[in-house]
């Protein structure tokens, strides 16, 4: 049957979801962070669901995207590439300007569209394996593996947000200490089977970190354990905690900011080096590669431009031999259904994928998606093979509607002063 793929609209909801008190390096997570949710629909009413940042600077680059894919075909993934690249970019977004609290680097314009257009490229290739009866990771040539790894994705975190903001209640409990961290391992490893744990560090002095990690290797012996401070550190101080950590460290991310730095503590230390910080971009893979920088890249498809430069990127990596595997911020199921796809189409994943998924108690999906023994199966059925819940994506859109601006740019500096008024992101290097 002929279909016709052509796009006749496209639907863009911004939504707030909400978030546990995590900490990083900058300060603790909003109660509620925003997430755009793309739906693209064709001509035959067939509709592809992605997601994306939803913060106010993607989502003025996300509307005049959407006008200008009308008519156009959902199958016209190239081209999609090529109409985001002439999005006009406000010079106010990105001069001087850090991402996601220096998480990403420094913010570009490049970054910005890449950002965005990553959740329509989803939305694309949802809606086209719909329409022709294919999953996703078949439109990327085919899957290499029926099940993708995740790690538990460890975070410092207090009991609860502030007394008095409004938020959801998450049964987690504290986490600031390495008693608090090892308990809060065990749980994700009795509610999901993960075996990898990732520590997200950069929070307290490095020797209480290492002893985190050392309690961690205690618990759990043999399990692949990291730890990543967000650049936190100085070159000497990330030697000194690969030093007292190298007998247990899978490998250690980010420990400290910039392909030099970077390169100098991979020499220094021979403990592997990962980042999702000193490589975020095309551009800057053959410098680090070739100062031999980082052995593995944290590839995200929400800004690496979408699933297929996330496979281009995993090539890259391939032909140098340096490891590759995935970032995560807060997302939800549409995003862990993409993230699942790609990652089922890459050989050689060497390492499990991060994700934030376990912390987000909401969703848009009608059915959560399931980890077993700490995997996702990769689903078979058309397109990302998730199905979307309209009242859910209502009730979150309705929550950001309601909101008075303060949570619909993500601000875990602001966060944190709730609760420590004097609070400032630290300037990097802190130790
Ligand atoms: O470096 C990383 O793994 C991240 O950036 C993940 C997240 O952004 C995490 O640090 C967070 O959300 O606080
Ligand atoms: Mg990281």
């Amino acid at each position: 049957m002929t279909r016709d793929l052509t796009i006749t609209d496209v639907r863009l909801t911004p939504i707030l979801v909400a978030d546990p008190p995590l900490l990083n390096t900058s300060g603790v997570h909003q109660p509620y962070t925003p997430r755009l949710i793309v739906e693209v629909v064709t001509a035959d009413g067939i509709s592809g669901f992605g997601e994306t940042y939803g913060d106010g600077k993607y989502l003025e680059l996300a509307r005049p995207l959407a006008d200008r894919l009308i008519g156009r075909q959902v199958s016209d993934l190239g081209g999609l590439l090529t109409v985001a690249d002439e999005l006009t970019v406000d010079r106010a977004r990105v001069d001087n300007q850090l991402d996601v609290g220096g998480q990403r680097g420094v913010q570009t314009a490049d970054k910005l569209r890449l950002s965005v257009v990553s959740g329509f490229e989803v939305a694309c290739l949802d809606a086209l394996g719909k329409a022709l009866g294919l999953p996703v990771h078949a439109l990327l040539g085919g899957k290499v593996r029926d099940a993708v790894e995740y790690s538990a994705y460890l975070f410092y975190k207090y009991a609860a947000h502030p007394e008095g903001v409004p938020c959801e209640k998450d049964d987690w409990g504290a986490a600031v200490d390495p008693a608090g961290v090892v308990e809060q391992a065990r749980k994700f490893k009795e509610r999901y089977g993960f075996t990898s744990f990732k520590l997200k560090g950069g929070v307290f002095p490095p020797d209480e970190e290492i002893a985190a990690v050392r309690a961690l290797a205690e618990a759990f012996p043999g399990h692949p354990l990291r730890l990543d401070p967000n650049g936190a550190w100085s070159v000497e101080t990330s030697i000194k905690v690969a030093d007292a950590l190298r007998d247990v460290l899978e490998y250690l991310e980010d420990p400290t900011l910039g392909t030099h730095a970077m390169a100098d503590v991979a020499r220094r230390t021979g403990v592997p080096l990962a980042t999702n910080m000193c490589v975020t971009t095309f551009a800057e893979i053959k410098e680090a590669f070739t100062q031999g920088a980082v052995q593995v890249v944290l590839s995200d498809h929400h800004y690496w431009g979408g699933l297929r430069n996330t496979q281009q990127l995993a090539a890259i990596c391939r032909a140098f031999g340096v490891g590759v595997s995935m970032h995560s911020n807060t997302h939800l199921g549409i995003s862990l259904a993409a993230m699942t796809h790609v990652a089922s189409t890459v050989p050689g994943l060497h390492h499990a994928c991060d994700s934030h998924y376990p912390w987000q108690s909401e969703d848009v999906l009608t059915e959560r998606l399931t980890f077993e023994d700490g995997r996702v199966t990769v689903s078979d059925a058309p397109g990302l093979g998730v199905e979307v819940d309209r009242e859910k994506v209502e009730f979150l859109h309705r929550r950001w509607l309601d909101d008075d601006g303060s949570l619909r740019d993500r601000d875990d500096a602001a966060a944190m002063r709730i609760a420590d008024p004097g609070w400032v992101a630290p300037a990097v290097p802190r130790w």
